[in-house]
């Protein structure tokens, strides 16, 4: 039967944890590690595949996987668990227009805002219309608001501008279902959180969801998304560069009344996937590829101690590449060969077991 959220999506109800990353974890990392002799960390590496993680659809194709996602989450609703399901919109035209690594199949000198609402969006809001009794909650374009506070100096990204904002309108407006909430990307503390980035967050973000009509489905904003800042912190590390704004918690209680101010009254989710490990072994808090030094952090939950959160997640799943360090790649982004980051990589999206064993070894609770 019909579900219809309101309030908190994540209230009374389980994280769905998805066949697709732990096919990762039993067909890449558990052969590997027993290949590689360390055996003993299989146990921990099957633990992580039943955690929550956010499946990503960042291609068009990535869609026919769509309806197997929302079967297995019908059939585990059907035993009686109220999961929600969990996912990532993530295939702009121009995308990550700040970087390279995860530049995206649309661009928009080749008609990518068209194809982006009518090859991408509509038949994702088909399908998510022939699934009424699952609640979801989803992200919506990592990165890409967060680019256009601060990178109008990057040429990609102030020819990007109209069509972010005309494409995200349409997402937001046209994904407004009874059994959908969306959490639209912030950026994280060190991105947004500087005073001046802030300031102009405020107005910007609810200018989207007012010109947007206001959906009732447009629950807040994501924050942490494929980064490693913690969610709480009393010594803020040294690489944040003195900034009052060091955490999470931080960031989303100075960003909500600003947002409210603004006539926007949001909620938060947090991604402290790989952010289990503080401080973490960046040389600067700009070092967002592959960290050296980082964990599995605060597993998946509701039990947030903030009102304004309304689930800790994982929304980047730990082991996925952040972006290649060849830097004879098309898309080698210079910030994936720096000091900071762990090295060789693989193309962003694609399996990097180090990481994942780095993840494994240092996270925040630990695994068994
Ligand atoms: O001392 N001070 O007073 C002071 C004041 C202001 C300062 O300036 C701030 O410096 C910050 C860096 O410290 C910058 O933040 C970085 O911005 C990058 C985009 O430009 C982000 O990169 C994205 O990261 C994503 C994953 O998170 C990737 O998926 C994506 O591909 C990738 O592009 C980094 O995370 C983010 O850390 C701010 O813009 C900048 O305004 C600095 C100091
Ligand atoms: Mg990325």
């Amino acid at each position: 039967n019909p579900v219809t959220i309101s309030g908190n999506p994540f209230a009374g109800r389980k994280q769905h944890f998805n066949a697709y990353y732990s096919s990762e974890i039993y067909n890449l990392a558990v052969p590997s590690l027993v290949a590689a002799g360390k055996a003993s960390l299989t146990a921990a590496a099957k633990a992580v595949a039943t955690v929550p993680t956010f499946v990503w659809f960042d291609t068009i194709d990535k869609l026919s996987q769509l309806e197997g996602h929302l079967n297995d989450i019908r059939a585990k609703r059907a035993t009686g668990e109220d999961t929600i399901g969990i996912f990532v919109v993530y295939d702009l035209p121009d995308r990550d227009c700040a970087a390279l690594a995860s530049n995206g199949e649309l661009s928009i000198a080749n008609n990518g805002v068209n194809i982006y609402k009518t090859q991408y969006i509509d038949p994702m809001v088909a399908i998510f219309k022939r699934y009424p009794d699952i609640p979801l909650a989803l992200v919506i374009e990592p990165d890409s608001v967060a680019n256009m506070i601060t990178n109008m100096g990057v040429t990609k990204c102030a020819n990007a501008k109209s069509a972010y904002e005309e494409c995200i309108s349409y997402a937001v407006q046209k994904l407004n279902l009874p059994n959908i909430a969306m959490y639209l990307d912030a950026g994280h503390a060190g991105w947004l959180g500087w005073p001046d980035n802030l300031s102009k967050s405020g107005p910007y973000y609810a200018g989207i969801y007012k010109n947007a009509g206001s959906p009732a489905s447009f629950r807040g904003l994501a924050t942490n998304v494929a980064n490693y800042n913690a969610w709480s912190i009393s010594t803020c590390p040294p690489y944040t560069q003195g900034a009052s704004i060091c955490d999470e918690k931080r960031y989303i209680n100075a960003f909500a009344p600003l947002l409210r101010s603004n006539g926007w009254d949001a909620h938060f989710i947090v991604d402290q996937g790989r952010s289990g490990k503080q401080p973490t072994g960046q040389g600067q808090w700009g070092d967002w590829c592959n960290a050296i030094g980082t964990g599995f952090g605060i597993r998946p939950d509701t039990a947030t101690g903030d009102a304004l959160l309304d689930a800790f997640v994982w929304i980047k799943p730990g082991g996925e590449c952040d972006g290649t360090s060849d830097t004879s790649a098309v898309r080698y982004d210079s910030h994936c060969g720096s000091s900071s980051s762990l090295k060789p990589a693989p193309e962003a999206g694609t399996w990097f077991q180090a990481y994942f064993e780095q993840l494994l070894v240092n996270a925040n609770p630990s695994f068994p």
